[in-house]
């Protein structure tokens, strides 16, 4: 596992993006557009496929496959895991040797990606979370056909998004996935937990979610820009017998079970979805 950059850079000039399309731009794919288009990204040779026809803000968008015009040089599948089997037959129809198949979908492994898109020129795994919008994002990548040419150009791609990790297997790539991936949401969980504590002792309801929420902002940005160790800053704010010594005595002894827990029923979750897109004939993979 590699990390080809630890920050986004500044946009600098800007990136023309390879012909792309996203199939499926919600929650996860439209928060990468958005900030590949926050760092000027050129997406005039891409385009959105929405059965909807919802516009998708700076990209052309479509209704159906026969609409998006020439093969992409990128398919970046950004539906959801139970769609697959449904939707790849006729995506493979569009896939060409110059095409790769660009996958964010939890779980799905390249082996039966590789097995749906036979001709495709390779077939990546990308793992990125939703902070990319803000281009503070944690993504993995993983491929095992990939050439150079490519790598380099995915990387490009997403090191403008935040933190890019290549990933040597598929295991890294899945743990990427249960701890960053759906990261944001087990964070946002933690603020309202610390909002509501403080809102049970009289803080203002709103007020309180701002300092939960600038607590862990501010923690994470130290932590972020000084380089300092988890336990150097434990040690900082810890006075001998004061009040974080107190608090932390109730927190520590259950928080890295809870956490435990929770990252491995995320890793559950992710090798059933694998298998059920394995399995044409399991009740979720025949979806
Ligand atoms: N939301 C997240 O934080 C992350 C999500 N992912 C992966 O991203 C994928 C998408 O997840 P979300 O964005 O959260 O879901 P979402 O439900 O927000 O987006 C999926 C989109 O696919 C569209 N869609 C459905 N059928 C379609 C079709 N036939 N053609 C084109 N588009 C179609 C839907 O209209 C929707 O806009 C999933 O596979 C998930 O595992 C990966 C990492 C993080
Ligand atoms: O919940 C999910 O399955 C997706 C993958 C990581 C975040 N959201």
């Amino acid at each position: 596992m590699s990390v080809v950059n630890v920050t986004a850079g500044p946009a600098g000039s800007p990136v023309l993006a390879p012909s792309i399309w996203f199939v499926g731009c919600g929650n996860m794919a439209g928060a990468m557009v958005e900030g590949w288009r926050s760092a000027g990204v050129d997406f005039s040779q891409s385009v959105a496929i929405r059965p909807s026809g919802t516009p998708v803000p700076g990209l052309r968008t479509v209704q159906t496959l026969g609409e998006a015009g020439r093969p992409p040089e990128l398919l970046l599948l950004g539906f959801k895991p139970q769609m697959l089997r449904e939707l790849a037959p006729g995506l493979a129809n569009w896939v060409t040797s110059r095409t790769a198949v660009v996958s964010i979908l939890a779980g799905v492994e390249v082996a039966t990606l590789r097995e749906l898109f036979p001709r495709a020129q390779a077939v990546v795994r990308v793992m990125p979370n939703v902070a990319c919008a803000i281009r503070r994002g944690v993504t993995g990548l993983y491929s095992a056909d990939a050439d150079e040419a490519l790598r380099t150009r995915l990387r490009q791609l997403f090191m403008i998004l935040g933190l890019t990790v290549e990933c040597t297997n598929e295991a890294e790539l899945a743990t990427i996935g249960s701890v960053a991936g759906a990261g944001p949401a087990y964070v946002a969980r933690f603020i309202e937990a610390l909002a509501r504590a403080g809102e049970a002792r009289g803080l203002d309801p709103q007020l309180s979610l701002t300092i939960a929420r600038e607590t862990v902002f501010g923690t994470g940005w130290l932590a972020a820009t000084t380089g300092a160790e988890m336990d150097e800053i434990v040690r900082r704010v810890r006075s001998p017998n004061g009040t974080t010594a107190a608090g932390l005595a109730v927190l520590e002894p259950e928080l890295p079970a809870l956490v435990g827990r929770t990252i491995d029923a995320a890793a559950r979750r992710g090798a059933e979805l694998a298998a059920a897109a394995r399995a044409i004939d399991s009740p979720e993979g025949a979806a």
